[in-house]
């Protein structure tokens, strides 16, 4: 079983026990339900194009920075030029929760991207509830029907979607209601980055969507091939987070090149 396997293995359980404590409407009860959200799609085109991620560990790195809070990390990418801020929502793999984003949703105005494994409508209102702006779909793990339905399900809740691939075959997933595009750099089942193998399939997208390069982006050469070859946004993880200050590496990297 490979890894994104047993991450749903573990997501199916999770999810299930959510439901079984907390219904759906007790979701919508939240003071985040009603809220217009910030738009991913529009902030990209005004600031760095970064999508700055608070992640504390990771299945393919182990521990990453376990000693600072989201509170600090997401005001500094922020305040220092990020355009979106991703958060890992996942406990058993990724060592974060939903109260990461519910502790910050109120000190930032920022998008703010619920980093996890969507797989069941629950999520989307649980997404909703914490006062998230976009999801992210995996095409690896979802056929192009649920795709279709989340994506629409998403938008009566106000959430944008960006839709991960990875392979020439997970292009079928992508439809005209998709707001953003992610390729994936990493392969999650060997953990293999390439970046050459992201722009072949970032050529291969329609011309008028967003496009965002995610994972492995380990340096200011990386990030300013794919920014020439057309990419519109940037998820960067590790590279700011395991820096003892993720907003300080942000403003270096920012300065340094250019954006
Ligand atoms: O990061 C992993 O090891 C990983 C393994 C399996 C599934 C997903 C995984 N990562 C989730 C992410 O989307 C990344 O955190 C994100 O793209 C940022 O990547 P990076 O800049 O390489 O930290």
């Amino acid at each position: 079983m490979n890894i994104l396997d047993k991450i749903i293995q573990r997501k199916k359980e999770e999810v299930s026990f959510s439901k079984s404590n907390t219904s759906v409407s007790a979701l919508k009860e939240s003071e985040f339900f009603g809220r217009e959200n910030f738009s991913l799609k529009e902030s990209l085109k005004k600031r760095s194009g970064i999508i700055a991620e608070f992640k504390r560990q990771s299945p393919s790195k182990g521990i990453i920075n376990d000693t600072v809070s989201p509170l600090e990390v997401v005001s500094a990418y922020e305040k220092l030029g990020a355009s979106g801020i991703s958060v890992l929502t996942d406990r058993d793999f990724f060592g974060g929760s939903s109260e990461d984003i519910l502790n910050v949703r109120n000190s930032v105005n920022t998008p703010i991207l619920r980093k996890d494994f969507m797989i069941d409508e629950y999520q989307f209102y649980e997404a909703k509830s914490i006062g998230a702006d976009v999801i992210l779909l995996i095409a690896a793990c979802l056929s192009p029907q649920q795709v279709s339905e989340f994506t629409e399900l998403s938008h009566e809740l106000g959430l944008e979607v960006l839709l991960e691939i990875h392979t020439e075959e997970e292009l079928k997933h992508i439809h005209k209601n998709i707001d953003l595009v992610g390729i994936n750099n990493r392969n999650l089942k060997d953990f293999k980055v390439d970046l050459q193998h992201s722009v072949t399939l970032k050529n291969q997208l329609p011309k008028e969507i967003l496009s965002v390069a995610e994972s492995g982006i380990y340096n200011e050469e990386d990030f300013r091939y794919l920014k020439n070859e057309g990419f519109d946004g940037f998820l960067m993880g590790e590279y700011f987070m395991k820096h003892e200050d993720p907003g300080k590496k942000l403003a270096e990297f920012i300065s340094n090149t250019g954006i």
